[in-house]
């Protein structure tokens, strides 16, 4: 890492030429703008830039064309990731297990901050756990993953498919909110987008990663730039997993006033912001869902960490129903971004030989 004052920042300025305010592209959900607000906020202070959040709304009111191009995942980020292209924005900040793992011509991770707690979390009434749920209790989750491994450990449970915003589905939650429809007996939600909106005390059990495995990506932010950005720093580049390398002429938005100063800072504050464990983590289990062509909607669960010197990856995929799952364990002792995508891709192949697709509904 370089010191502050040292190299490329401290070339020659002419006089007077201010650095561009950046621009920080979010969601409008309270989620989106509490995470959004700090990962901005680190890196204004990384990179020692003033920034402002830019909300850009999903879906619907952006063009049709484009974001048909970006493909059926990723509703959430298509917009986010429009903006950043047409230079909107200049940074956009996303919950990693939400952003497609497919790359985005011109686009890349340009950093991904300390990861939250990837467990998670089970809200009940009353206090209770998974383990003191009387059969038959009512669980609400609208994810196939967590349905599968739920049913897994628990076959008497029953899965009730809800959507919605975080509070939305607490109120779900028998006593949790008086004026709620309080029709279940617990629900299932990421243990980080409950302690980031300041609701952990709703949570009654932080589920075991030995039961439930979280989604890739779970816990974790990503810090998305115009892939070019990277170009000025090789180690950040090739962590971007190569996408980097491909800027198609149209991605070069004009520049404004200072943008070079920006980006030079931006450029610092990321290096400084980015996580490598976490990194090689998502890395990992990212690799691995891209093997499986799984999306988010699969009952594939996932989890890298880093423990004693080495890359462990924790995999469980199961049928919808929770009757079989196969799981694995799979360790690199090299610690590196491409040691994570083999070790990721290795994984899943092997799952593949030995039937995950057929397994978990995939292809
Ligand atoms: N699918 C929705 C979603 N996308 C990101 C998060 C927050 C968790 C995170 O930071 O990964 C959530 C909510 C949830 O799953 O409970």
């Amino acid at each position: 890492m370089t010191a502050p004052g040292n190299g490329e920042t401290a070339a020659p300025v002419p006089a007077g030429e201010a650095t561009a305010v950046l621009r920080v592209g979010t969601r409008g959900s309270a989620l989106a703008m509490t995470q959004t607000g700090q990962a901005a906020e680190a890196v204004r202070a990384a990179g020692d830039l003033a920034y402002r959040l830019e909300v850009i709304r999903t879906e619907g009111d952006v063009a049709t064309g484009s974001l048909a191009s970006l493909g059926g995942t990723g509703v959430f980020a298509a917009a986010l990731r429009h903006a950043l292209v047409d230079g909107r924005v200049d940074l956009a900040v996303h919950s990693l297990k939400d952003l497609p793992t497919a790359p985005h011509p011109g686009l890349a991770i340009g950093a991904v901050p300390v990861r939250e707690d990837p467990r998670d979390a089970l809200c009940a009434r009353d206090g209770l756990s998974l383990g003191c749920l009387p059969s038959g209790a009512r669980i609400g989750t609208g994810s196939p993953r967590r349905a599968a491994q739920l049913l897994a450990t628990r076959p008497d449970l029953v899965m009730v498919d809800i959507r919605g915003n975080v509070p939305t589905r607490l109120a779900r939650v028998a006593g949790l909110d008086p004026d709620g429809p309080g029709d279940l007996d617990a629900v299932v939600l990421a243990s980080s987008g409950l302690r980031r909106l300041g609701l952990q005390e709703k949570i009654t059990e932080y589920l075991d990663p030995a039961v439930v495995l979280p989604a890739p990506g779970q816990g974790a932010l990503a810090l998305e730039v115009r892939a070019e950005l990277l170009l000025a720093d090789p180690d950040l580049a090739a962590q971007a997993s190569g996408a980097y390398s491909e800027v198609p002429h149209d991605v070069r938005p004009p520049s404004r006033d200072g943008q070079d100063r920006l980006d030079a800072r931006l450029l610092k504050a990321l290096a400084r912001v980015n996580h490598t464990e976490s990194r090689w983590a998502v890395t990992a289990e990212r690799a691995l869902l891209a093997r499986l062509e799984a999306g988010c909607a699969a009952p594939v669960g996932t989890l890298a960490t880093v423990e004693d010197g080495l890359l462990v990856l924790r995999v469980a995929v199961a049928s919808p129903d929770g009757r079989k799952v196969m799981r694995r364990t799979e360790a690199s002792d090299e610690l590196s971004s491409e040691a994570a995508r083999e070790l990721g891709r290795r994984v899943g192949d092997g799952l593949l030989a030995d039937g995950a697709a057929a397994l978990a509904g995939l292809a």
